[in-house]
């Protein structure tokens, strides 16, 4: 029979909240587009939707921050979040390792998704623009880390092949996790480690 050699070690980098801030841009947006209004500060945000949490404090709120991340130039605006264009450029340098960055777009998409590509492009370089992955369904992508910053990650396959480890945003900081749950506060953190406990087991 023969041997298959085993893949490289893989890992998936989400964008919003991970590598691109998206919740510091909402609130830029916001307070620019709409500054009579009431705006939710990122110490007090709570939970994955900020359209939800600002349509729970005033109904006409959740549309408002929506149209502010549904507008041209929104992403490609939004800025790197601190050590994280470091830690991805590191870890695509590291043997035996392949990198994805792996983004949903929004339902609307017609900026969102061009913009993404043109983010990378920006940040990273053109090379990494073949990492990216844009799907609804992280589930379905296999890969043995995913670093989100989603508390909830679900999708079809009820047993992704991917760890989540919860990557710390100001909507989740709040959340205990149940073990063995691991979470990574930001890229100055030991991120090489998490990678070598797996690659390990
Ligand atoms: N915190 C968020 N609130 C609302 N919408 C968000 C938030 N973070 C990301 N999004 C948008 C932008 C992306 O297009 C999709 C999914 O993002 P992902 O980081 O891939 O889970 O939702
Ligand atoms: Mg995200």
């Amino acid at each position: 029979m023969a041997c298959r050699a085993a893949r490289p070690f893989r890992v998936l980098v989400d964008m919003d909240g991970v590598l691109a801030d998206f919740e510091g841009g909402l609130l830029r947006g916001f307070l620019a587009s709409y500054p009579g209004d009431p705006h939710i500060e990122l110490t007090e945000r709570r939970g994955f939707s900020a359209r939800e949490q600002y349509r729970c404090l005033r109904e006409d709120l959740g549309d408002k921050a929506a149209s502010v991340y549904e507008s041209p130039g929104f992403f490609l605006g939004l800025d790197p979040i601190p050590a994280a264009i470091e830690a991805i450029q590191e870890m695509v340098q590291m043997p035996n390792t392949d990198v994805f960055i792996c983004t949903s777009p929004l339902r609307r998409y017609e900026y969102c998704i061009p913009e993404k590509y043109s983010w990378i492009e920006k940040h990273l370089g053109p090379g990494f623009v073949e990492r990216l992955i844009l799907t609804r369904d992280k589930t379905v992508v296999s890969a043995d880390l995913l670093f989100d910053d989603k508390d909830v990650v679900t999708g079809v396959e009820p047993n992704p092949s991917w760890e989540h480890i919860l990557f710390s945003c100001c909507h989740n900081r709040h959340l205990k996790l149940q073990t063995p749950q691991r979470r990574l506060e930001s890229w100055t953190d030991d991120w090489r480690a998490i990678l070598e406990s797996k690659r390990s087991r």
